[in-house]
């Protein structure tokens, strides 16, 4: 990774220990000493038990924030993460090692436990002329990575029968959603406590999903390739057309900010869209449990993490639960009615060489009611490569590194995130 965009990482992703802790162990362990001729009195063996004591105490308590950095660090480099911010490392070889690719997901509480409202995530109207769009878009992305959209043109309708399918289809006996439970591809249904990575403390996420990709392929030999798995229509009749629905409008938002993001490049409009033919996109329709707010158990709806595509383009319901990590705390993203919530994915970090950056994010559902959320993660065709891009170019990165392609690039996370085995297996 070059220099900047190491930088770049480091200010955006930094996470900081508890060295900032506290002050406040002002209490002396010292004996007061005597005023006056007398001498004082020499000390006890329990005055000097109670010193020693005390001493250790303070120096315990002084070297917690190292130790809690020493086990960032040493966490971030266990899952092949920049020990210092949490950034992805780029492969040193020309070949990609796909048994040792970076993950860049993180289990644990993260940058702190602290979570406060950010009032600046910025809100962009689609409704504006692109050129003026693009200029948000591109302070957007090179700031915090996350934006909200309005004036988006997508039908109520078409989101509200998403949610209403989606409904439908978790309240479904469970021995029902089993029988489309997800295979190798990464189709169909995902139960509670499978087909997400684990936390330190070995445990998944609280969330139960169900995959659809806008691509299907009789290639199951390739990983992401297959058939979608839908719910019998007899059960479900309008499960399948509601969420293809979402799915076609879904797409014509993400390749409105597709058009956004190359002109906020310089690169004009059409850029990128000959690499969005026949897209490896998907949607994932997403029930949280209701949860006990223990981020320090790591127990989470979804751990922290960056997204692996090109952007993902967001829609939740009422339940607040999406945080992201941004200046070493935890913001709280507000879910805001007729808005998407757009995010950075990983590969647009690194094909602009770490300008637009993917952001650490998270979700805790604390509020004690069920949530459900919809993301679509846009990504290009299979073979697209993702080669450098005009006037980005790093050499430390390109001059050194095969071009990857975007199949390259998600079997490596997907690798990385699940140990290179298929999702059922888990
Ligand atoms: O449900 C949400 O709010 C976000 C989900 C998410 O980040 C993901 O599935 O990658
Ligand atoms: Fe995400």
């Amino acid at each position: 990774m070059s220099s900047f965009s190491q930088q770049s990482l480091l200010v955006k992703k930094k996470l900081p220990g508890r060295a900032a802790k506290s002050k406040c162990l002002q209490r002396s362990f010292l004996p007061v000493l005597a005023v006056g001729g007398d001498p004082a009195p020499p000390w006890t063996i329990d005055q000097i038990a109670g010193l020693i004591f005390g001493a250790s105490l303070l120096a315990i308590y002084l070297s917690l924030g190292k130790v809690d950095e020493w086990v960032a660090r040493s966490q971030r480099q266990q899952m092949g993460l920049c020990p210092e911010c949490g950034g992805l490392n780029e492969p040193k070889t020309s070949e990609i090692d796909f048994a040792s690719a970076p993950s860049r997901r993180l289990t644990g509480s993260g940058p702190t436990t602290k979570s406060r409202h950010l009032a600046s995530i910025p809100v962009i109207d689609l409704a504006q002329p692109d050129h003026l769009a693009a200029e948000e878009v591109a302070a957007a992305c090179s700031s915090v990575g996350f934006f909200y959209v309005r004036n988006h043109g997508v039908d109520e309708a078409v989101i509200e029968n998403q949610f209403v399918q989606s409904h439908a289809f978790f309240d479904l006996p469970l021995e029902e959603k089993l029988k489309i439970k997800a295979n190798a591809s990464q189709r169909g249904y995902y139960p509670y406590s499978m087909g997400s990575a684990k936390n330190s403390k070995g445990q998944h996420d609280q969330k139960e999903a169900f995959n659809v990709y806008g691509f299907e392929s009789d290639s199951t030999h390739l990983p992401f390739h297959g058939h979608n798995l839908w719910p019998p229509e007899t059960m479900l009749p309008d499960f399948r057309p509601a969420m293809l629905a979402y799915y076609d409008a879904m797409n014509q938002v993400g390749i409105r900010i597709l058009r956004l993001l190359g002109l906020a490049l310089k690169l004009g409009p059409d850029y990128f869209l000959p690499k969005f033919q026949a897209s490896t996109s998907n949607i994932r329709c997403v029930h949280y449990l209701p949860q006990q707010y223990s981020p320090a158990d790591g127990i989470c709806g979804v751990g922290a993490h960056t997204d692996w595509g090109m952007l993902t383009v967001l829609a939740t319901d009422a339940q607040p639960g999406l945080q992201i990590s941004h200046e070493g705390s935890w913001i709280d993203v507000e879910p805001r009615p007729g808005h998407f919530v757009i995010n950075i994915g990983d590969l647009l970090d690194r094909w602009t060489g770490g300008k637009f950056c993917s952001t650490l994010h998270r979700v805790i559902n604390k509020t004690g009611k069920d949530r459900y959320s919809c993301p679509f993660f846009l990504a290009p065709d299979w073979n697209a490569k993702i080669e450098p891009l005009p006037g980005l170019q790093d050499p430390t990165i390109n001059g050194s590194q095969k071009v990857v392609t975007c199949g390259e690039w998600l079997s490596m996370r997907r690798a990385a995130e699940y140990g290179g085995k298929p999702l059922v297996a888990l």
